[in-house]
């Protein structure tokens, strides 16, 4: 009888026990709610300290990443919000296109919220860390110069070139790792951009990039051996590279040949409204965040769509069918495409928009509430992280019919409504290299489509999605001149 008892308490106190630990994240971070004010939303804000990071990175390391979301829906319905414990800190989840909307286009109620990790590495004087005001400004001295129709069309023939000769050169070769060539394709076109061509500076900072991409999305934990420990370091050697770009360029030793002047040119004249300029920490934050943000996504869509193409032989005809017209319509004998040619690529436009509706580079971006703020009858509270899983909106079946299918076609009819189609981002943060990005894209298919044939040698290489989608491998290929 003894015995019973001792074991129903023991039983008693493990149970109470671990109700005390599974609810601690809501007694100490949830606040305390004004009368009238609607509740938070329903979630589960995980284990102390971890949160919900040991399941969003369990499913995130499995074949189903889309299970972490879904585990919210499930077990809360689809409301739209649900609390949760991310990176640290007490998060709102936002998962369907009116509470993406709402989030994304409020900057009244919304700043950027990024992981620590995310800051530390892109730089606090980067647009990830710098206030409203302050990023407006530099938004608009650089988004129209790299992403405006007057900036893409000088830019296309320099990136034509820059496709034509990869593509050569690739085709010589056994067997590429096509991922890490068409990184260093697309960082080969934003350093243009940015710091004009110098071989040895652009090698040595995409080497460098591609160790501090993996700490971006990563707990900011620097410990010897950890991802964001070895991604700092690697900030360290970029941010040393660009300053002595910055040195030469300010003391005339290194002369842009340009007449035009390239991004860091802009960069080092422009002043504020009481005259000061730009400090050579924030250029050098600004441009860590560019190279960055600039090459990496366009690399990785450019390859899952020629994965894609491949993967669907029909689809892949028709593109190539398309840019096959595009050049008999040529009245005189030009090689070179035109910027107006762009317009003509309709079904290769449904093609792009396809994949990155599929793809989603960044699963989530990242904000954070101001105030209190209603949405759906909950309240968003202030001060809390707040995420926008854009990847949950293109691949909810509720939003897109048959969304796990690669079916450029659905795009025919399809008008998206507000909020669900948002591979940029949105509202006053939207990606500012979204245009240049489709024009590398559009490039680059439009000569691969053309002129070579590509094979995949694993297709069946395990996937992995952190801290973006890719086959492990980095999708070797083999590519023949046609
Ligand atoms: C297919 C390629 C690309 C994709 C899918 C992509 C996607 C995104 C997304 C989702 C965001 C976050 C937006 C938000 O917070 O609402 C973003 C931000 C950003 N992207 Fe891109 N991007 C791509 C290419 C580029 C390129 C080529 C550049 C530069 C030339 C670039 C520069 C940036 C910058 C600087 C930001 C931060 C914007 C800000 O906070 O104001 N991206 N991008």
């Amino acid at each position: 009888m003894l015995g019973l008892v001792s074991t129903a308490i023991i039983v008693c106190g493990i149970y109470t026990l671990f109700y005390v630990v599974r609810r601690f994240n809501s007694w100490w971070y949830e606040p305390t709610l004004k009368k009238g004010q609607p509740p938070l939303p329903p979630g589960d804000m995980g284990w102390p300290l971890l949160g919900n990071m040991l399941s969003f990175l369990r499913d995130f390391k499995s074949a189903n990443p889309e299970a972490f979301i879904s585990s919210f829906v499930s077990r809360f319905n689809r409301v739209g919000v649900y609390k949760a414990f991310m990176f640290g800190k007490p998060t709102i989840l936002a998962t369907t296109p009116e509470a993406c909307r709402r989030v994304l286009m409020d900057d009244v109620h919304f700043i950027p919220g990024w992981p620590k990790s995310t800051v530390k590495l892109m730089g606090s004087k980067s647009f990830v860390g710098i206030s409203q005001e302050e990023h407006k400004r530099l938004r608009k001295l650089t988004a129209a110069p790299l992403n405006g129709p007057e900036a893409l069309s000088k830019y296309m023939n320099w990136i034509e070139e820059r496709v034509v000769s990869a593509l050569e050169n690739w085709s010589k070769m056994d067997q590429i790792d096509l991922l890490i060539e068409l990184r260093r394709l697309t960082f080969n076109i934003i350093g243009y951009i940015f710091i004009r061509y110098d071989p040895n500076v652009i090698g040595a900072l995409e080497r460098e990039y591609g160790v501090l991409n993996l700490g971006v999305r990563a707990m900011a934990i620097n410990l010897p051996g950890t991802a964001f420990n070895k991604a700092f370091k690697a900030r360290r050697n970029v941010e040393a590279i660009l300053q002595s770009v910055i040195d030469k360029r300010r003391s005339g030793q290194e002369k842009n040949d340009d007449k035009n002047g390239d991004m860091l040119d802009s960069l080092l004249q422009v002043k504020d409204e009481n005259g000061r300029f730009l400090t050579d920490e924030e250029i050098i934050d600004l441009l860590v965040m560019y190279l960055n943000a600039g090459h990496e996504s366009s690399a990785h869509i450019t390859m899952w769509t020629i994965i894609f193409l491949l993967k669907h032989p029909e689809i892949y005809a028709k593109a190539k069918a398309e840019q096959e017209n595009i050049v008999k319509r040529r009245i005189d004998r030009q090689t070179h495409m035109r910027f107006s040619e762009l317009r003509e690529m309709h079904y290769l436009r449904k093609v792009l928009d396809e994949s990155l509706r599929l793809v989603n580079i960044s699963p989530m971006v990242f904000r954070e509430a101001v105030d209190d703020v209603e949405f759906n009858g909950f309240t968003i509270p202030k001060g809390w992280k707040t995420q926008v899983w854009l990847r949950n909106v293109h691949l909810d079946p509720h939003v897109y019919h048959d969304p796990l299918k690669f079916n450029p076609e659905r795009w025919n009819s399809f008008v998206p409504k507000a909020g669900m189609f948002i591979p940029f981002g949105g509202g006053s943060r939207e990606c500012p290299g979204n245009e240049l990005a489709k024009m590398e894209i559009t490039v680059f298919l439009h000569y691969m489509l053309l002129h070579y044939e590509v094979e995949r040698l694993t297709p069946d290489c395990q996937l992995r999605y952190l801290p973006h989608p890719r086959p492990i491998d980095n999708c070797p290929v083999r590519i023949r001149k046609l």
